[in-house]
């Protein structure tokens, strides 16, 4: 049974799929300090968070069972991405559910904050009928756009019904992209000397960190308005304070902060031209049911060791891709697991090449199977494929993937490579129509094996005699043989083989098979 902990307040119906999974059951407890976390942590196979709760370093290292965190919603900020990956924790989160809703607030705060509808509100009702409040239009005003992706795009979209000129920047819009949109390409200096709107919608990266600050207020146009509702921190909150003193910038938005929530005294709350929300872009029926939704679906695939999508710290992989992969992942991962057990030296380097139809498709994932299959032995459970590009990595192991569309024999082939201080191994293996996973060749003999269970592998000298004394001494030892397989490449010269057996075998059976004449090798290999 998975156990999933929902520890901010996210959507009943959007985690109904999750209540009602027989294998799955859920609690939900907000409000948790990190020690509180921490306490309860370890009995959880997955976590459910929004922007609330922060996910440290100890809560992963406490989540012993910790399969998977699920944003639900867009920004991963809080969660320590870098601690996860090396915890093998797969992030993910729910890139799509949001992006009206928020954009949609964005516009609303650029509105409010044209016509002073929250100021104007709050005199109304204290029974104050001041009609000073004079607005501007959105018509024909130039809107700057920093951050073009899902939800800068869509208000770029709206702006334009509004009759307004859009400014656009990001570094992934391309010219022909932008005029598609029906958007002026331009800088971010270009956008701050000319734009009588700003509204940023990037992520808060190093990059983005106080893009907009003092130097660029500083050539604003004079009267500007700014809108933040992407998140705190790309804005600098001490410039822009200073910007309005200096009548540089007539108004400002934010629905995010640079620390949240604010401190009662921040200088944005209680000012006449800022207008604020507590981080409410997400926060409508829709779109807390979509992300919940869509969160809770990949979840589910995750605990169950199905493909999934939306992962943050692994790269991006197409669902039609992942199915195409998925057979493969099982073969990949015991052709790893069996150079790594053969050639048991430390590991300088992986060699992976990839054949005939395999070269058709993004392996990226793939390849992690097999690294996760090759660290296994020396990581055991902690290595996983979030982790195991990582911690190659981390080891200096040396990662080379290449992929040729010759079919070489087999419609299908998976070779992999293992340097190491003793030498290279060679382990080949192939999805067998019909057949299942096969392994098909060993350093540079061909064989052909199911790679399941115990198996013996043998060096030895290609002379008469040699397999009925394996069998006897293994008959003896009370070892039954499931199948055998031999493979040399001249008669009399190098030979291997190849022994699938009902058991573990004892160590001793292994060292008596060194010692019957012509045999140079004898090493079990278990695979899953
Ligand atoms: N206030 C709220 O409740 C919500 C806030 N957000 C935030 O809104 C932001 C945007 O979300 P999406 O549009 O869904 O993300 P997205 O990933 O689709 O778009 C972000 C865009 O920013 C661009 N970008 C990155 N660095 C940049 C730079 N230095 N200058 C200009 N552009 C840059 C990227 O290329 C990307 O196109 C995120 O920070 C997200 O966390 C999202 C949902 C709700
Ligand atoms: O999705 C995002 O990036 C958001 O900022 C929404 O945050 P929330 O889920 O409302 O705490």
């Amino acid at each position: 049974m998975f156990k999933v902990l929902v520890s901010d307040p996210i959507s009943d119906l959007g985690i109904q799929q999750l209540v009602d999974a027989e294998d799955v059951t859920v609690d939900r407890v907000t409000g948790l300090s990190e020690a509180e976390l921490i306490a309860i942590i370890p009995q959880y196979d997955a976590l459910l968070v929004r922007s609330q709760t922060k996910v440290t370093p100890a809560i992963m290292k406490a989540g012993e069972r910790l399969k998977v965190i699920g944003r639900a919603g867009v920004g991963v900020d809080n969660i320590d991405l870098e601690a996860a990956t090396q915890s093998g924790i797969i992030v993910i989160n729910a890139p799509d559910g949001n992006t009206i809703t928020t954009c949609e607030h964005a516009f609303a705060m650029m509105m409010a904050l044209a016509r002073h509808i929250p100021q104007a509100y709050a005199k109304t009702i204290s029974g104050q009928w001041d009609r000073k409040f004079l607005g501007v239009e959105l018509r024909n005003k130039k809107l700057g756009v920093l951050g073009m992706g899902r939800i800068g795009s869509e208000v770029a979209k709206r702006a334009k019904a509004f009759g307004m000129d859009i400014l656009g920047y990001d570094p992934f819009l391309t010219e022909e992209r932008a005029e598609k949109m029906g958007v002026q390409l331009a800088t971010v200096d270009y956008i701050v000397r000319h734009a009588d709107f700003i509204t940023v919608h990037t992520p808060l990266t190093p990059e983005t960190k106080h893009m907009i600050a003092s130097p660029q207020f500083e050539v604003m146009k004079k009267g500007m308005r700014i809108i933040n509702c992407a998140r705190g921190g790309i804005i600098d909150e001490k410039a822009l304070i200073e910007a309005i003193d200096q009548g540089i910038v007539a108004g400002a938005a934010f629905d995010v902060f640079e620390q949240e929530p604010p401190q009662p005294d921040h200088p944005f709350l209680n000012h006449p031209n800022i207008i604020v929300t507590p981080h409410l872009g997400a926060s409508t029926v829709e779109a807390q049911e979509n992300v919940a939704i869509d969160v809770s679906e990949q979840v589910l695939h995750i605990l169950r060791d199905e493909p999934f999508k939306n992962a943050v710290n692994m790269p991006p992989v197409a669902a039609g891709v992942m199915s195409k992969l998925q057979p493969y992942f099982g073969l990949g991962e015991k052709i790893g697991s069996i150079a790594a057990q053969i050639n048991q030296a430390a590991i300088k380097g992986i060699q992976i090449d990839y054949a005939g139809d395999l070269s058709e498709v993004d392996t990226q994932p793939l390849t992690r199977y097999i690294l996760k299959g090759v660290l296994a032995r020396h990581f055991g459970s902690d290595v996983n494929i979030v982790n195991s590009m990582h911690l190659a990595k981390t080891r200096d192991v040396h990662v080379a993937v290449s992929s040729a569309p010759a079919r070489k024999g087999f419609m299908n082939l998976i070779t992999i490579t293992l340097q190491t201080s003793s030498g290279d191994t060679l382990i080949a293996g192939t999805l067998l129509n019909g057949y299942g996973e096969r392994i098909v060749q060993i350093n540079k003999f061909p064989v052909d094996i199911a790679p399941e269970g115990h198996l013996i592998v043998i060096s030895h000298t290609d002379k008469p005699g040699i397999i009925g004394n394996v069998g006897t001494l293994l008959g003896r030892n009370d070892v039954n043989i499931a199948s055998m397989q031999v493979g040399r490449q001249v008669v009399g010269g190098e030979a291997i083989m190849v022994l699938t057996v009902d058991k573990a075998v004892p160590e001793y059976v292994l060292e008596e098979l060194t010692q019957l004449p012509e045999l140079k090798t004898a090493q079990e290999i278990t695979l899953a």
